[in-house]
């Protein structure tokens, strides 16, 4: 959008260039690409995925790619809707309706990255403001947040966000933003978004309530709809689901936050690029059968290492502390799980005898990946904390694909075999339990860790 902008100053806009769309009640931006059934009805998400309008002239089925820097003004002051694609794209904005339609938001933002999108979001705080946040967060959002903490004025509380109470006495007058990842990554605890949501308006009203929900994405749980503020998420994972482009989305329900988040997009340029935005819709559309191939295959996986006796991470599975919690919240587990093995070495040897399975970060893709986050995605966190927050250096986190189930458990189990983290009988397989690289028994399978608290 050219405007509004308070940082421009330029010239309002003539009445007929800021026409606000109303779509299923929402107060949108303007656009010229409406991205709702004409008819107004709201359909399944499944089709809501999929379903776009545009006007287009020459009625494209593909939302046309404006791979235009600039764009020419009638009258001398501008005034154009799109003048600059840093302020403002048709295929960004097309992407971005979209999003707020299926993310049950007025406004949806994207910019180049997850990450860019937790910086949009944390540039809303001040010195001497307070986060309260999770102990088990992805480790780039550690990242933002300690270098927040060193260099920004900012103070952030790392507590066991699982625990409603704890969050709740953490809050104080200070507190400007509560900063939430459920399930998180990679251990796959569950938070409570609700009860939280109404601690804190409780306990301060004023204080910002956002959550990440890259592990499920929009098809699964809607943040904002159980009280968030903010639903931000990495659009690289599920959104886009092909490991092809960087993505971050913010979505909003308050007119005026979402301005304020736009400024920081348009002030600081991190908006997606005409292209990317266009490459996120085609992934969106696909959303819904990748999910559900990928949760299918999940649950086949999280099954078959819990019955030979590995400790599973996955909240598809009853054994989950939080099972009830999650299930209330979401509409399914997603496509990540993580499993311990009690030796480092041990899965080391796991990761590395996969083949079907790609050593990879990331996660949400069609491609089946397998990472132990404490080398790779959380490698950024200190040992230190890693161990002052419980994370089990031996975890091995999957992310699955939309393979063929067997021929992924068939390569699991072979990696399994070759690194020696089983014992093969006629009976079939059976996870061993292996200390300081000795095989002490067999292991005694489901059971998480509790967690500890700290702060910084
Ligand atoms: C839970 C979570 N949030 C945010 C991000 C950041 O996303 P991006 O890599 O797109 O910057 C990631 C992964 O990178 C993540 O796993
Ligand atoms: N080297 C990267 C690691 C990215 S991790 C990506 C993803 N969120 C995951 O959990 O796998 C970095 O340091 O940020």
């Amino acid at each position: 959008m050219a405007s509004p902008d308070p940082s421009k100053g330029g010239p309002s806009l003539p009445t007929k260039l800021v026409q606000k769309f109303d779509l299923d009640g929402h107060d949108l931006p303007p656009s010229p690409a409406s991205s709702s059934p004409r008819n107004g009805r709201k359909y399944a998400l499944a089709t809501e995925l999929v379903y776009t309008e545009h006007n287009d002239q020459y009625n494209s089925s593909s939302v046309p790619i404006y791979q235009s820097a600039t764009f020419k003004q009638t009258l001398s002051g501008g005034g154009e809707e799109y003048d600059y694609t840093r302020s403002g794209n048709p295929t960004r904005t097309h992407l971005e309706r979209h999003l707020a339609k299926i993310m049950n938001a007025s406004r949806a933002l994207v910019v180049s990255s997850g990450m860019g999108a937790l910086d949009v979001i944390t540039r809303l705080l001040k010195p001497g403001d307070e986060v309260v946040t999770g102990l088990d967060v992805y480790g780039g959002t550690n990242r933002l947040l300690t270098y927040l903490g060193k260099n920004g004025g900012i103070i952030v509380h790392h507590i066991d966000t699982t625990n409603a109470e704890c969050v709740r006495d953490t809050i104080t007058d200070k507190t400007a933003m509560v900063l939430l990842e459920t399930p998180t990554n990679p251990l796959m605890q569950v938070v409570d978004i609700a009860t939280i949501a109404s601690y804190a308006r409780a306990k301060n009203p004023s204080a910002i309530i956002a959550v990440d929900n890259t592990m499920l994405s929009p098809m699964l749980q809607n943040p904002l709809d159980l009280g968030a503020d903010i639903h931000y998420e990495s659009g690289t994972k599920y959104l886009s689901g092909h490991h092809d482009l960087m993505a971050g989305v913010i979505a909003v329900n308050d007119s005026a936050l979402g301005e304020r988040l736009y400024f920081t997009i348009n002030a600081s340029g991190c908006a997606l690029s005409p292209f990317d935005s266009w490459l996120l819709l085609r992934g969106i559309k696909t959303l819904s059968v990748r999910m559900e191939k990928q949760q299918s295959n999940t649950m086949r996986i999280a099954q078959f290492l819990e019955s030979h006796g590995f400790r599973v991470r996955y909240p598809g599975l009853k054994s989950h502390p939080q099972y009830e919690l999650f299930h209330k919240m979401a509409r399914g587990a997603g496509a990540v799980l993580a499993f311990e093995t009690g030796d480092i070495k041990l899965s080391e040897r796991i990761v590395e005898s996969a083949r079907l399975w790609a050593i990879s970060v990331s996660f949400g893709c069609v491609n089946s990946l397998i990472s132990m986050p404490c080398r790779m995605s959380h490698a950024s966190i200190d040992p230190k904390t890693r161990a002052e927050r419980n994370m089990p250096e031996d975890i091995i986190r999957l992310c699955v694909g939309i393979e063929d189930a067997e021929d992924l458990i068939d390569d699991l189990q072979r990696a399994l075999v070759q690194a020696g983290a089983v014992r093969v009988s006629l009976d079939g397989l059976q996870a061993l339990r292996i200390e300081d690289g000795h095989t002490v028994g067999e292991a005694e399978g489901a059971g998480f860790g509790a967690a500890a608290s700290s702060s910084s």
